[in-house]
């Protein structure tokens, strides 16, 4: 294994220090370290951030292999500045039994790339009648702890009760995509000004309101844990507030583009900003920011939803929602918040690591730690060129934008997955 000098890098806000990393470890931190053995980067004007963790990834395998299988996700996570990914479970077959589950893992382990943790259905086949086998994906080699149906809400009162009693044995998680389908019939993007402009169906903001203020009297009631994915509105915001005042059991995920992009993006017809939850408006985007500089909101999480370029390229109405996020979302949480490190570990790194239960990511860089961290230089600017990403699909609703930072180097376990901003395999 090979060791690593990193000079002069600054250790989230500190000074510039050197960072000593062997077997696997930081094993020494501290100005004007020596080690012969060692690897020398210079990295005068980078920052180093504990390597970042997604609670929300698609990576498609099995089954869409054609949009992005598990390395090509995990090459676009490495890239993003990512150490670990938890992967959605709405692949084809469904990861709804500890086979599948395993797979996912196990594709993981071969990629080498981020630690990929398998995210189990809660339902059989994501269909919300019967509760798939949470016990045996939780016993299974992935020891699943999150379970979630995204793309899908559990819309089941009863069934979503029955799941978190379920998971409380083993400290588990319920996931919930929040959206009240009777509500959401046929919708195109937010209810709205813009939706009755352009004259496509609405979808409100109350559809995902209703289901997180029953979501918390529901974990409230049986005392279990709830994550909420993807929250994408104001009303969600102040629901969360009073539930997490009460002592709620609850977290909530929200992704890069509902803390930048706005709901008249759709006057484009361009169906890479067709998203599920829609873009909102500039009031809920505002709220969202807010909301996640106090900790209402407790991490950024991708959505990085890869789609074939048919699901896609498409007419509005017959296009799939969701956009690619995983090598982009550090330079949309620096455009949003500035370099505001320590924000940016905790919402990206600390908390999801914590809320997966993934030890050893989402430490900071210190002796001792397991080496997962990612160099950023914030000074650098670049053009998104999808043609130039990572990922197998080109949904980016970034195309030709300029953004700041760039991921130059990500280490998983002391071995780097990318150098000088390429992906080392
Ligand atoms: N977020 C998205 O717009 N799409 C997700 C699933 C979903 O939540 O609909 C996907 O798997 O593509």
């Amino acid at each position: 294994m090979t060791a690593y000098l990193i000079r002069n890098v600054r250790v989230l806000d500190g000074e510039p220090t050197d960072l000593l990393i062997r077997d696997g470890v930081v094993a020494g931190a501290g100005a004007g370290l020596t080690a012969d053995d060692a690897t020398v980067l210079d990295a005068t004007g980078l920052v180093a951030l504990p390597g970042l963790v997604d609670l929300h990834t698609h990576l498609r395998e099995p089954g869409r292999e054609d949009a992005e299988t598990v390395e090509s996700g995990s090459r676009a996570a490495a890239l993003g500045g990512y150490t670990a990914v938890c992967a959605m479970a709405n692949t084809s077959p469904v990861a709804d039994t500890a086979g599948v589950v395993e797979q996912v893992w196990r594709l993981g382990r071969e990629a080498g790339l981020v630690d990929v943790q398998p995210i189990g259905a809660v339902t059989v086949g994501l269909a919300g009648e019967r509760l798939a086998e949470l016990g045996a994906m939780a016993d299974s080699a992935a020891r699943v702890r999150i379970f979630s149906d995204d793309g899908h809400c559990v819309a089941d009162p009863r069934l979503m009760r029955r799941a978190l009693e379920y998971v409380k044995a083993f400290d588990g998680v319920i996931a919930q995509h929040a959206e009240e389908p009777r509500l959401t019939e046929g919708a195109q993007m937010h209810e709205g000004e813009v939706s009755t402009r352009l004259g496509l169906t609405g979808w409100p903001a109350v559809a995902e309101e209703a289901i997180i203020a029953r979501d918390v009297l529901l974990a409230e009631h049986v005392g279990s844990r709830l994550h909420v994915c993807h929250v994408s509105t104001a009303g969600s915001v102040e629901v969360l507030r009073q539930a997490k005042a009460r002592g709620v059991r609850v977290t909530a995920e929200v992704t890069p583009h509902h803390l930048l992009l706005t709901d008249d993006r759709a006057e484009t017809y361009d169906p890479v900003f067709k998203v599920n939850p829609p873009l909102r408006t500039a009031a809920d985007v505002a709220a969202l920011r807010a909301a996640l500089a106090e900790g209402v909101i407790d991490i950024i999480a991708t959505d990085h939803a890869p789609h074939a370029v048919e699901d896609k390229e498409c007419e509005w109405a017959y296009a799939r929602p969701g956009m690619l996020g995983l090598e982009t979302a550090l330079s949309i949480a620096l455009d949003v918040f500035g370099p505001r490190w320590d924000l940016i570990a905790e919402r990206m790194s600390r908390t999801p690591a914590r809320i997966a239960g993934l030890t050893g990511h989402g430490l900071d860089p210190a002796p001792g730690v397991p080496a997962n961290l990612t160099l950023v230089d914030p000074a650098a600017r670049r053009v998104i060129e999808p043609a130039e990403l990572a990922s197998r699909s080109r949904n980016t609703p970034y195309a030709r934008m300029t953004l700041p930072g760039r991921i130059v180097a990500t280490f998983l376990r002391g071995e780097p997955t990318v150098l000088d901003g390429k992906a080392v395999k």
